[in-house]
């Protein structure tokens, strides 16, 4: 385990940034879970590198918890490995993977100080008394509570409790720090603070950290990469660009950004484009170049921020705005696509640009930002 202070080699996480790192890197190969019939997790697999910041995202019941508390070693899984650096830790008891946890419910002892909680992973491995002091001090300071220490739990608010418990995960620096929906019962304001203060803190110290939310947008502020989750599946594992992006399936992009789904069929590839005729309009719609043969049945996907309203005889579709709600910086509008089943398009636009209700408008986006899925991949 990596020390205070110590000197730690410089590495590179996913994305190209360096980092001086205290995390280890942890491989997940094959991992199975079951519980009678259903299958929890499903051959979960994935590298994680040494200070990489790692989410488990999915809906509830997609497996995020379960995989999590394999690599914990509360769960034992069906089959598979887990290893943390070079070890294999797969059948070893929680305590001795020495790996550091926060959970929604912060777990403070409520007769204990603030740093009696801290020092309590430090007491417990007969950390002598002026170390732990010394320790105990740091870690608070990082966490922006120095001053707390001779505080009880219940003299905190929510979010002083929670970087608390961060605190009490982060002083014996653990190889991995792995996180369930820490933030969950704290407000927006608060949790928007402490997404920024946690990867703060994970970036300075270059820690591995594995995530687990079901917030999209908490998933793509503070994550390297993140592992969409789905009925036991990871879906896709990459970085947040990636899967906003570059979605691998319809339920990712669906998942990710809400995607509006037109179907159509591949008319022709072109230098840079592959042309799609959509089956309700009839009219032709440029995406970004895919690897698909003519005639190909397709789902066409892209994000509600990433299409625009434009003069009614230009872009690839038209039809009337049915709604527009303001919300501060953006207009949500719905377009009634004409013809055919009549599809209903969302589209986000800056407040001030909007279209208004009942407004005839056609429908344009940037072909990069157009994605198509093959409609067996049951888009
Ligand atoms: N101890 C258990 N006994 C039986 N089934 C379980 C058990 N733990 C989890 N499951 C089932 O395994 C599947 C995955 O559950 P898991 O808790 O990992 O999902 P999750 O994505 O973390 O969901 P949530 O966001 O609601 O916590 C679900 O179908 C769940 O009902």
């Amino acid at each position: 385990m990596t020390e205070f202070g110590v000197a730690t080699p410089s590495i590179t996480v996913a994305g190209g940034r360096p980092a001086t790192a205290t995390g280890k890197s942890l491989s997940v190969v094959s991992v199975r879970k079951t519980y009678g019939d259903v299958v929890a997790v499903d051959e979960a697999s994935m590298e994680i590198a040494a200070g990489e910041f790692v989410t488990f995202l999915g809906a509830s019941g997609s497996g995020k918890t379960t995989t999590l508390m394999m690599i914990a070693g509360f769960c034992e899984p069906d089959s598979g490995t887990i290893t943390v650096g070079d070890r294999d830790v797969t059948r070893l008891a929680p305590q001795k993977r020495g790996l550091g946890f926060v959970f929604q419910q912060y777990l403070l002892f409520p007769h204990m100080t603030v740093h009696e909680n801290v020092a309590f992973p430090l007491t417990l491995r007969g950390v002598p008394k002026d170390e732990i002091r010394r320790r105990v001090g740091e870690t608070l300071e990082i966490a922006g509570l120095s001053g707390f220490g001779g505080r009880k739990p219940r003299e905190l608010s929510g979010g002083q409790q929670q970087r608390v418990a961060l605190c009490r995960a982060l002083v014996y620096r653990p190889p991995v720090i792995l996180m369930d929906e820490p933030l969950g019962a704290l407000d927006k304001k608060l949790r928007d603070q402490l997404q920024v203060e946690i990867k703060a803190i994970q970036q300075e110290l270059g820690l591995t950290v594995i995530y687990v939310t079901h917030d999209q947008e908490e998933a793509l502020v503070m994550s390297d990469r993140i592992a969409v989750m789905r009925d036991g599946l990871i879906e896709q594992f990459d970085t947040p660009r990636e899967l906003f992006e570059r979605p691998k399936t319809p339920f990712v992009a669906d998942f990710l950004g809400a995607a509006n789904f037109l179907p159509g069929r591949v008319l022709q590839n072109t230098g840079e484009h592959t042309v799609v005729r959509l089956d309700q309009s009839g009219s032709l719609l440029n995406a970004r170049r895919h690897d698909l043969a003519s005639g190909t049945p397709v789902t066409v996907a892209v994000q509600p921020g990433r299409i625009r309203a434009c003069a009614a005889d230009e872009g690839f579709c038209t039809g009337t705005v049915e709604t527009a709600t303001y919300v501060g910086t953006l207009v949500r509008a719905g377009v009634r696509v004409d013809g055919g089943d009549a599809s209903l398009l969302r589209l986000e636009v800056p407040a001030g640009r909007g279209p208004v209700t009942g407004e005839r408008v056609g429908i344009t986006a940037d072909p990069d930002d157009v994605n198509l899925f093959p409609t067996e991949q049951g888009g």
